[in-house]
């Protein structure tokens, strides 16, 4: 049976037609995982096996709001895998998450932590509401309850959440809270992204935006093209947009576009990072007004012309309505599934290297291992620790994908796929959980 066939008896492979959602994320996780594969010829069972997350829990979380009306949110968590170790990943809080998008989420985890090389599975977690609507003290009711629900989910030695879309060290705070009371002791390393204080980690807050600046220098690199003279545009303007944005700029690149949820901001001569992450916090961390560059739309923010182009706000950004306007020579995705897969062959064809999600935001995963070794350990290391050590991981992950690429003659991101999956299936088979 082909790889295609088996997708369709589990009802993960839809045919292309017209109730074809083209942009999800599961499709596109799903099209590049066959990808991947039939380059290793798995056979059935273990396709089955790393197809279907082994956990999927969706909870109703009610909460009394301000009013003493009580609101009842859906809030989900989907463990795709735990044979590397611990499942790890972030919890979104959005009005449009649902389950497909966190199982979306959830494998690319899986291939993530295989790739950055850190003892850990694969899960994300989201609730379904608009934070930007509750008051700060619904957002800590519906923290609390939304762990509550997953106490016997959460665990230090079983599955360890982190701050993703719309969720920072605060609820971060809350959660590890919530747990330890209800285990009767502190239990620092039930979830990483805490404020430092509490036992989270030197630099783990700009983790992700420095490991995409990383990758993105080991790029340039192989392209024979110098940072500081690369014109660089930056999709989103949140953790992981305003860090990368900041370091390519410190970097000496020229950064002409930045952008949030409120539209794209153009300077051809370059924008202030500084001063902009400065106005941004003085303005309810929104872009809006923001008067040192042209307003325009996001839309044609990602079809600046531009050295390197990082979306970082969203998936499904990049897609075949607009992947051959795309004018970059590199695309790096700090967001989690910003190009589609049906814009891969799009973006190949017209010779722009693509450093993918599964590599690219890695830094964030990473550090998030260093903040939970810490925990474990009690013993707390410097930022410059920190920041080396991370460094060095996503140099290796980069270089160690680079040469899957280069011996199979793939792609960066069909590079990151094989060698994850592959990475995985080995250790399952050894495991023998399949036998
Ligand atoms: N925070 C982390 O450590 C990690 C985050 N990621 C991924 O990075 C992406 C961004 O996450 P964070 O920076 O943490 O989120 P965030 O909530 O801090 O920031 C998101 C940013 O994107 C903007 N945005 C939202 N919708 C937009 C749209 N349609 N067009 C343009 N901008 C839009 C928001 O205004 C905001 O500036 C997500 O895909 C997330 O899964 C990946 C790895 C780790
Ligand atoms: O820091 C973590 O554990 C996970 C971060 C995350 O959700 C991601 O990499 O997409």
């Amino acid at each position: 049976m082909s790889n295609k066939e088996k997708m369709r008896t589990t009802g993960y492979y839809k045919e292309p037609g017209p109730k074809l959602n083209e942009e999800s994320p599961f499709k596109s996780m799903m099209e590049r995982f066959q990808f991947a594969a039939e380059i290793l010829e798995l056979d059935e069972g273990m396709f089955q096996y790393l197809a279907n997350p082994v956990k999927q829990i969706t909870v109703s979380i009610p909460v009394v709001m301000d009013s003493g009306d009580i609101q009842v949110f859906e809030g989900y968590r989907v463990i795709h895998d735990n044979v590397l170790g611990p499942s790890k990943g972030g919890i979104r809080f959005a009005p449009d998450v649902n389950i497909e998008e966190v199982k979306a989420l959830a494998s690319w985890m899986t291939w993530k932590c295989a790739i950055a090389n850190v003892p850990f599975g694969g899960a994300k977690g989201g609730v379904r509401c608009d934070p930007k609507k509750l008051s700060t003290s619904e957002l800590e009711r519906l923290t609390r309850r939304y762990t509550a629900n997953m106490l016997e989910v959460f665990g230090p030695d079983r599955d360890i959440p982190a701050p993703d879309m719309n969720t920072d060290e605060q609820i971060m705070a809350w959660i590890m809270d919530t747990y330890s009371m209800n285990a009767h002791k502190t239990e620092t390393a039930v979830v990483t992204g805490k404020p430092i204080i509490l036992g989270g980690s030197h630099g783990r807050k700009e983790a992700t935006g420095r490991g995409v600046v990383t990758v993105t220098l080991a790029a340039l690199n192989k392209l024979g093209l110098a940072p500081n003279k690369c014109r660089t545009v930056v999709q989103g303007f949140g953790n992981v947009g305003s860090v990368s944005a900041k370091l390519m700029y410190e970097q000496g690149a020229k950064v002409i576009g930045i952008s949030d949820i409120t539209g794209g901001y153009y300077n051809k001569n370059g924008i202030d990072i500084i001063d902009a992450i400065e106005f941004a916090k003085n303005n309810g961390n929104s872009l809006e007004g923001y008067p040192e560059a042209d307003k325009i739309t996001n839309e044609e923010l990602l079809q600046l012309d531009c050295d390197v182009l990082i979306p970082a706000a969203k998936e499904d950004q990049i897609s075949p309505r607009n992947a051959d306007k795309i004018n970059a020579r590199v695309i790096v995705e700090g967001a989690n599934g910003p190009v589609t897969a049906n814009a891969d062959a799009i973006l190949e064809g017209n010779d722009i290297m693509v450093v993918p999600d599964i590599l690219a935001n890695a830094g964030g995963v990473t550090v998030s291992y260093f903040e939970w070794v810490q925990d474990r350990q009690g013993y707390f290391w410097t930022e410059e620790r920190v920041n080396r050590r991370l460094n060095r991981m996503m140099r290796a992950a980069f270089d160690n994908l680079f040469n899957v690429k280069e011996e199979h003659n793939i792609t960066l991101r069909q590079a990151a796929y094989v060698f994850g999956i592959n990475k995985v299936a080995t250790t399952l088979r050894m495991r023998g959980i399949y036998a």
